[in-house]
């Protein structure tokens, strides 16, 4: 298979276990995701660097206007210079961050594009064993948290850092000592950072993972809704969802904790920084070594200096808190895709105008097949063979392996042994599009999707005529119900059908099949929700269906396969015989069994 990794059904540490990247690999990320925007960080950055540096240059012009008030000079120069130093500062700084912020929200969207992408070409087995709750959390709100990282913590971190620097620069060169004083005050916040960001990382993640379950607790909910309400289940669901909320409530509120106490240590090294350079700074002025203009000049140098801190810090927290949604937007990253699905061959890129498949068989031989490592074998060596054209039926009680031998054909899972082919070929030897392409795939609980009949008829097949979708209408005696529908093809049907009926549901899915052209139609037939006329009608459409294509249908009903062309019976993952109704009814005595609990034969 053209997985860049595993093939599907290897047992891999995935998602659902607790992320184990380190606080480096994490940071490594956040900046690969940085990276492709370096110019637009650099230009930002510059910005709101000048804009700083123009902030900067105030404390000096603020010397100048009390020097000159002391000294009876003209004010009216100095003043306006401050004036403009305050606004030119103002406006770059504010160009520079607006850079900085819609560099976030393409972040946001590209880690979104590439997420979504990225889920969709998952392997059947790492969608089976991912929540889809779990997913959309991950795609909605893991994102956003990386928005904010990368909006606001950034552009704050990367201004705070250059505002920082400049007023310890300008410090050193207005009073060195004064400085060192300043800065070894400031160094125990650095020292409390580093103990507490990976804490808040930690409880960050935690958070972001419960909102994770609350996710899947409401999807499994929403999914089964009427099961719910016909369960009264409601109050207990609704507990689950909220035990998950408060499980992320409780993350959160420790990660706040942390970030309050890194808070509370940076408001007390910067009172305690100004009470150090007032004292030293007083007993300086008081002793003649110092003019009180420069110790004046130096405290708003030092607000300069401190108060990025507070900035600084928070967006530490915040980056923490990336950090986190990182590594679970990561953890689908590095989950194996399959290699892109679009055919590669001409005909079928264009469904509307392609010739349209021709029939073609499906062969297994000796397929031995397990869902996992760790889960029992599903078929032990099944070996049969569906000629081109006509209809071959899969029969057996509930269990056998038939559903599965569709799932192995469309190469959901790879067998561990053995070998099929379609259309003569491996199916490992058929590009992956391709193989898709030839096979047309009714689910047994045939989904529809929402949105309107016609996008359902035309899901897989974007080309569709107009001409193709009567036909396949027709085909499937579903023209009748469109011309009742007072919206007709445009009608919606619901969240996964649920305005039409099962039969109805079942046929859509038919019709939608067929408008591929399918060169193989699997259909997982459901005949136990429908009623008897229903039923009669999917005979005759599959019946009209088999003289065009080859049909491999899984019968759970027999009534619909009396008159298939081939019987498979299948049980217990082997096939047990292999005839058609009479044959079988005569030599197979799990057949006749089946069949006379169905009436087909007196018992
Ligand atoms: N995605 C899956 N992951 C793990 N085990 C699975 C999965 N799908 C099916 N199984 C297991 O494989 C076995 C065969 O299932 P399969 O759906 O192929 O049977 P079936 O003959 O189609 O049954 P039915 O007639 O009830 O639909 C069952 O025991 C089932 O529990």
């Amino acid at each position: 298979m053209g997985t860049d990794g595993d093939g599907p059904g290897g047992g891999r540490p995935g998602p659902g276990a607790k992320a184990s990247l380190g606080e480096r690999a994490s940071w490594r990320l956040l900046f690969d995701q940085v990276r492709p925007h370096r110019r637009v960080l650099l230009l930002g950055g510059v910005l709101s660097l000048v804009g700083s540096l123009t902030g900067l240059a105030m404390p000096v012009m603020a010397k100048r206007v009390i020097d000159t008030f002391g000294e009876g000079g003209a004010l009216a120069g100095p003043v306006l210079g401050l004036s403009v130093a305050v606004l030119a500062g103002a406006l770059i700084s504010a160009a520079g961050r607006f850079l900085l912020e819609r560099m976030g929200e393409t972040i946001v969207l590209d880690s979104r594009r590439s997420l979504v992408d990225r889920i969709l070409r998952l392997t059947v087995p790492d969608v089976d064993r991912l929540k889809p709750g779990d997913l959309l959390s991950r795609v909605g709100s893991d994102t956003t948290l990386l928005r904010a990282v990368c909006t606001d913590a950034l552009a704050s971190l990367v201004g705070s850092a250059f505002t920082f620097l400049g007023a310890a620069v300008m410090m050193a060169i207005m009073d060195g000592p004064l400085l060192v004083v300043t800065l070894a005050v400031v160094a125990l916040v650095g020292l409390l950072g580093v103990v507490i960001a990976p804490r808040i990382r930690r409880a960050s993640l935690q958070a972001q993972v419960a909102l994770g379950e609350m996710g899947s607790v409401l999807d499994r909910a929403l999914q089964a809704f009427r099961t719910v309400k016909a369960g009264g289940a409601e109050a207990r669901e609704t507990a689950a969802v909220s035990a998950a909320a408060v499980e992320a409530r409780d993350r959160g509120v420790a990660a706040a904790a942390w970030t309050s106490l890194a808070g509370i240590g940076a408001w007390m090294s910067i009172q305690l920084a100004f009470l150090a350079v007032l004292g030293v700074g007083g007993a300086r002025v008081a002793a003649g070594e110092m003019e009180i203009s420069a110790l004046i000049a130096f405290l708003m140098y030092l607000f300069y200096l401190v108060s990025p801190i507070g900035q600084i810090v928070q967006s530490l927290t915040q980056i923490q808190n990336g950090l986190a949604a990182v590594t679970r937007i990561q953890e689908i990253a590095t989950l194996p895709t399959e290699p892109a699905t679009e055919p590669a061959t001409e005909p079928a890129a264009a469904p509307g105008t392609r010739a349209g498949g021709e029939p073609v068989g499906v062969t297994f031989s000796g397929v031995v097949f397990r869902y996992g490592a760790d889960r029992p074998v599903v078929h032990h060596g099944v070996t049969f063979e569906a000629p081109a054209g006509g209809m071959t039926a899969l029969v057996g009680p509930s269990g056998a392996g038939k559903s599965t031998v569709f799932g192995l054909i469309e190469r959901f899972y790879e067998p561990q042994e053995g070998s099929i082919t379609v259309g003569g070929r491996d199916i490992r030897d058929w590009p992956l599009g391709d193989l898709r392409a030839m096979l047309g795939y009714v689910e047994q609980d045939a989904p529809v999707l929402s949105g309107t009949l016609r996008e359902n008829l035309v899901f897989g097949a974007p080309g569709a005529t107009g001409e193709e979708i009567a036909h396949a209408l027709a085909r499937t005696r579903l023209d009748d119900l469109v011309e009742r529908l007072p919206e007709g093809l445009e009608t919606q049907v619901g969240h996964r059908g649920v305005l039409l009926s099962g039969g109805e549901r079942q046929r859509v899915a038919i019709a939608r099949a067929l408008l591929r052209r399918p060169g193989l139609l699997l259909l997982d037939e459901a005949t136990s929700q429908l009623d008897a006329v229903n039923e009669m009608r999917l005979r005759e459409v599959v019946a009209e269906v088999a003289r065009e294509t080859t049909v491999l249908v899984i019968a759970h009903r027999l009534s619909t396969v009396t008159g298939a062309d081939r019987i498979v019976v299948m049980e217990a993952g082997r096939v047990r015989a292999f005839g058609t109704h009479d044959e079988l009814v005569a030599a197979d005595e799990l057949y006749r069994e089946l069949a006379a609990t169905q009436f087909l034969v007196p018992s």
